[in-house]
Protein backbone atom coordinates (compact mmCIF):
# COMPACT_ATOMS: atom_id res chain seq x y z
CA UNK A 1 0.00 0.00 0.00
CA UNK A 2 3.15 2.37 0.57
CA UNK A 3 3.68 2.19 -2.88
CA UNK A 4 0.57 3.98 -4.21
CA UNK A 5 1.46 6.94 -6.05
CA UNK A 6 -0.47 9.96 -4.77
CA UNK A 7 1.30 12.37 -6.82
CA UNK A 8 -1.48 13.02 -9.54
CA UNK A 9 -3.54 13.60 -6.68
CA UNK A 10 -3.52 17.13 -6.06
CA UNK A 11 -6.77 17.81 -2.88
CA UNK A 12 -6.06 18.42 0.72
CA UNK A 13 -8.13 16.14 2.80
CA UNK A 14 -8.21 16.55 6.78
CA UNK A 15 -9.09 13.13 8.09
CA UNK A 16 -10.44 12.97 11.62
CA UNK A 17 -10.90 10.50 14.73
CA UNK A 18 -14.33 10.05 15.77
CA UNK A 19 -14.27 8.40 19.55
CA UNK A 20 -12.82 10.94 21.80
CA UNK A 21 -12.40 13.89 18.98
CA UNK A 22 -16.12 14.29 16.90
CA UNK A 23 -18.19 12.83 19.26
CA UNK A 24 -18.24 12.21 23.24
CA UNK A 25 -19.23 8.28 22.79
CA UNK A 26 -17.88 7.06 26.21
CA UNK A 27 -21.44 7.09 28.07
CA UNK A 28 -22.68 4.80 24.94
CA UNK A 29 -19.88 3.18 25.25
CA UNK A 30 -19.80 2.60 29.19
CA UNK A 31 -23.50 1.58 28.64
CA UNK A 32 -23.36 -1.20 26.64
CA UNK A 33 -20.29 -2.18 28.96
CA UNK A 34 -22.18 -1.90 31.80
CA UNK A 35 -25.48 -3.82 30.51
CA UNK A 36 -22.72 -6.60 28.95
CA UNK A 37 -21.38 -7.26 32.57
CA UNK A 38 -24.76 -7.46 34.49
CA UNK A 39 -25.38 -10.12 31.51
CA UNK A 40 -22.30 -11.80 33.38
CA UNK A 41 -23.51 -11.08 36.91
CA UNK A 42 -20.23 -9.34 36.99
CA UNK A 43 -19.65 -6.05 39.38
CA UNK A 44 -20.07 -2.75 37.23
CA UNK A 45 -16.23 -0.89 36.01
CA UNK A 46 -15.92 2.92 37.01
CA UNK A 47 -16.92 5.24 33.81
CA UNK A 48 -13.27 6.26 33.91
CA UNK A 49 -11.86 2.99 33.93
CA UNK A 50 -14.08 1.59 30.56
CA UNK A 51 -12.66 4.77 29.14
CA UNK A 52 -9.93 4.21 29.73
CA UNK A 53 -10.37 1.29 27.32
CA UNK A 54 -11.16 3.06 24.53
CA UNK A 55 -8.88 3.74 21.45
CA UNK A 56 -7.94 0.29 20.19
CA UNK A 57 -11.40 -0.77 18.70
CA UNK A 58 -13.84 -2.67 20.07
CA UNK A 59 -12.55 -6.14 20.26
CA UNK A 60 -9.36 -5.33 22.37
CA UNK A 61 -11.59 -2.79 24.75
CA UNK A 62 -14.09 -6.13 25.42
CA UNK A 63 -10.20 -7.74 25.63
CA UNK A 64 -9.68 -5.40 28.53
CA UNK A 65 -13.37 -5.04 30.04
CA UNK A 66 -12.97 -9.19 30.63
CA UNK A 67 -9.26 -9.06 32.27
CA UNK A 68 -10.08 -5.85 34.61
CA UNK A 69 -13.22 -8.20 36.00
CA UNK A 70 -11.22 -11.57 36.38
CA UNK A 71 -13.68 -13.13 33.71
CA UNK A 72 -11.05 -13.96 31.26
CA UNK A 73 -12.65 -17.55 31.28
CA UNK A 74 -15.37 -15.73 29.58
CA UNK A 75 -14.93 -16.61 25.25
CA UNK A 76 -14.27 -13.08 23.68
CA UNK A 77 -16.27 -13.60 21.14
CA UNK A 78 -19.56 -14.56 23.15
CA UNK A 79 -18.63 -11.55 25.26
CA UNK A 80 -18.28 -9.09 21.45
CA UNK A 81 -21.66 -10.20 20.70
CA UNK A 82 -23.51 -9.57 24.02
CA UNK A 83 -21.67 -6.21 23.78
CA UNK A 84 -22.73 -5.48 19.90
CA UNK A 85 -26.38 -5.77 21.35
CA UNK A 86 -26.42 -3.58 24.14
CA UNK A 87 -24.26 -1.06 21.64
CA UNK A 88 -26.65 -1.10 19.09
CA UNK A 89 -29.19 -0.08 21.36
CA UNK A 90 -26.69 2.51 23.03
CA UNK A 91 -24.73 4.45 20.94
CA UNK A 92 -25.51 7.40 20.14
CA UNK A 93 -28.10 7.83 22.76
CA UNK A 94 -25.97 9.22 25.91
CA UNK A 95 -22.95 10.61 24.19
CA UNK A 96 -22.70 14.38 22.20
CA UNK A 97 -21.05 15.98 19.77
CA UNK A 98 -18.01 17.93 21.12
CA UNK A 99 -18.42 21.60 20.81
CA UNK A 100 -16.84 23.25 17.83
CA UNK A 101 -17.40 20.47 15.61
CA UNK A 102 -19.85 21.64 13.47
CA UNK A 103 -18.16 24.80 13.08
CA UNK A 104 -14.99 23.12 12.83
CA UNK A 105 -16.53 21.13 9.88
CA UNK A 106 -17.91 23.59 8.20
CA UNK A 107 -15.16 25.96 8.02
CA UNK A 108 -12.56 23.09 6.83
CA UNK A 109 -15.00 22.45 4.22
CA UNK A 110 -15.71 25.98 3.35
CA UNK A 111 -11.81 25.76 3.15
CA UNK A 112 -11.76 23.14 0.91
CA UNK A 113 -10.61 20.43 2.48
CA UNK A 114 -11.83 17.05 1.83
CA UNK A 115 -13.19 15.31 5.13
CA UNK A 116 -12.65 11.46 5.95
CA UNK A 117 -13.47 9.46 9.56
CA UNK A 118 -10.72 7.11 10.02
CA UNK A 119 -11.76 5.51 13.15
CA UNK A 120 -11.18 1.90 15.31
CA UNK A 121 -15.04 1.47 15.96
CA UNK A 122 -16.50 -0.97 13.21
CA UNK A 123 -18.06 0.53 10.55
CA UNK A 124 -21.65 -0.05 10.49
CA UNK A 125 -21.57 1.60 14.11
CA UNK A 126 -19.48 4.32 13.01
CA UNK A 127 -21.81 5.30 10.50
CA UNK A 128 -24.84 5.04 12.58
CA UNK A 129 -22.95 7.44 15.11
CA UNK A 130 -22.27 9.72 12.61
CA UNK A 131 -25.86 9.73 11.21
CA UNK A 132 -27.57 9.91 14.46
CA UNK A 133 -25.58 12.90 14.99
CA UNK A 134 -26.24 14.53 11.55
CA UNK A 135 -22.29 14.61 10.96
CA UNK A 136 -22.56 11.85 8.33
CA UNK A 137 -22.88 14.84 5.29
CA UNK A 138 -19.48 16.37 6.11
CA UNK A 139 -17.36 13.07 5.37
CA UNK A 140 -16.84 11.83 2.00
CA UNK A 141 -15.69 8.45 3.16
CA UNK A 142 -15.88 6.90 6.36
CA UNK A 143 -13.23 3.95 7.46
CA UNK A 144 -13.85 1.43 10.08
CA UNK A 145 -11.36 -0.59 12.50
CA UNK A 146 -13.42 -3.41 10.71
CA UNK A 147 -13.09 -1.75 6.73
CA UNK A 148 -9.48 -2.81 6.33
CA UNK A 149 -7.62 -6.01 7.32
CA UNK A 150 -5.41 -3.53 9.72
CA UNK A 151 -6.55 -0.48 12.36
CA UNK A 152 -5.16 2.03 14.04
CA UNK A 153 -2.42 2.32 14.27
CA UNK A 154 -1.15 1.04 11.24
CA UNK A 155 -0.95 3.29 8.61
CA UNK A 156 -3.23 1.48 6.06
CA UNK A 157 -6.60 3.11 7.51
CA UNK A 158 -5.24 6.80 6.18
CA UNK A 159 -3.94 5.87 3.04
CA UNK A 160 -6.81 3.77 2.07
CA UNK A 161 -9.19 7.35 3.07
CA UNK A 162 -6.60 9.67 1.12
CA UNK A 163 -6.47 7.92 -2.13
CA UNK A 164 -10.62 7.26 -1.68
CA UNK A 165 -10.79 11.13 -1.12
CA UNK A 166 -8.37 11.11 -4.34
CA UNK A 167 -5.92 13.42 -2.08
CA UNK A 168 -2.54 14.05 -1.87
CA UNK A 169 -0.70 11.80 0.61
CA UNK A 170 1.24 15.10 1.55
CA UNK A 171 -1.80 17.03 1.81
CA UNK A 172 -3.30 15.08 4.25
CA UNK A 173 -3.28 15.25 7.80
CA UNK A 174 -4.62 13.63 10.73
CA UNK A 175 -6.43 15.08 13.91
CA UNK A 176 -7.47 12.52 16.49
CA UNK A 177 -7.49 12.32 20.59
CA UNK A 178 -4.96 9.16 21.31
CA UNK A 179 -1.35 8.19 20.62
CA UNK A 180 -3.71 5.07 18.58
CA UNK A 181 -3.86 8.05 16.23
CA UNK A 182 -0.03 9.53 16.59
CA UNK A 183 1.39 6.24 15.53
CA UNK A 184 -0.70 5.89 12.64
CA UNK A 185 0.05 8.96 11.33
CA UNK A 186 3.62 8.34 11.73
CA UNK A 187 2.93 5.73 10.19
CA UNK A 188 1.62 6.79 7.53
CA UNK A 189 4.07 10.00 7.53
CA UNK A 190 1.21 12.34 8.06
CA UNK A 191 1.08 15.17 10.11
CA UNK A 192 -1.51 14.70 13.18
CA UNK A 193 -3.13 17.29 15.58
CA UNK A 194 -4.64 16.29 18.80
CA UNK A 195 -7.62 17.61 20.43
CA UNK A 196 -7.01 18.31 24.11
CA UNK A 197 -10.23 16.88 25.30
CA UNK A 198 -10.99 12.78 24.58
CA UNK A 199 -9.44 9.83 25.72
CA UNK A 200 -5.59 10.38 25.40
CA UNK A 201 -5.09 7.38 28.18
CA UNK A 202 -3.72 6.84 31.06
CA UNK A 203 -0.28 8.73 30.20
CA UNK A 204 -2.73 11.72 29.05
CA UNK A 205 -1.53 14.58 26.42
CA UNK A 206 2.02 15.30 28.13
CA UNK A 207 4.43 12.43 26.76
CA UNK A 208 2.47 12.83 23.26
CA UNK A 209 4.61 14.02 20.05
CA UNK A 210 2.08 15.60 18.33
CA UNK A 211 2.36 18.54 15.20
CA UNK A 212 0.00 20.12 17.67
CA UNK A 213 -2.87 20.66 20.28
CA UNK A 214 -6.07 22.28 19.88
CA UNK A 215 -9.12 22.74 21.87
CA UNK A 216 -11.78 23.06 19.37
CA UNK A 217 -12.07 21.84 15.55
CA UNK A 218 -12.70 25.92 14.55
CA UNK A 219 -8.90 26.38 14.95
CA UNK A 220 -7.87 23.64 12.52
CA UNK A 221 -8.33 25.69 9.07
CA UNK A 222 -5.70 28.72 10.74
CA UNK A 223 -3.51 25.34 11.58
CA UNK A 224 -3.33 24.06 8.67
CA UNK A 225 -2.49 26.86 6.55
CA UNK A 226 0.23 27.47 8.62
CA UNK A 227 1.38 23.46 8.44
CA UNK A 228 0.68 23.60 4.15
CA UNK A 229 2.57 26.31 4.49
CA UNK A 230 5.62 24.97 5.92
CA UNK A 231 5.24 22.03 3.81
CA UNK A 232 5.67 23.32 0.18
O1 LIG B 1 -13.46 2.40 19.02
C1 LIG B 1 -12.36 2.73 19.53
O2 LIG B 1 -11.72 2.02 20.32
C2 LIG B 1 -11.77 4.05 19.16
O3 LIG B 1 -12.42 4.67 18.12
P1 LIG B 1 -11.70 5.95 17.47
O4 LIG B 1 -10.62 5.41 16.57
O5 LIG B 1 -12.82 6.64 16.72
O6 LIG B 1 -11.16 6.78 18.58
MG1 LIG C 1 -10.36 8.51 19.31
Amino acid sequence: MNSIDFTHHTRHAVLIDLDGTLVDSAPDIVEAVRRLLLDLHAAPLSFDTVRGFIGHGVPTLIRRVLRASALTHIDEVLALALFQRHYRDTNGRYGDVYPGVRAGLAALQGAGYRLGCVTNKFYEASVALLDIHALAPWFEVVVGGDTLSQMKPAAEPLLHACRALHARLDRCVLVGDSHVDIAAARAAQMPVFIVRYGYPGPEGHAAMACDGFIDSLEELPAMLDAANQGRQ
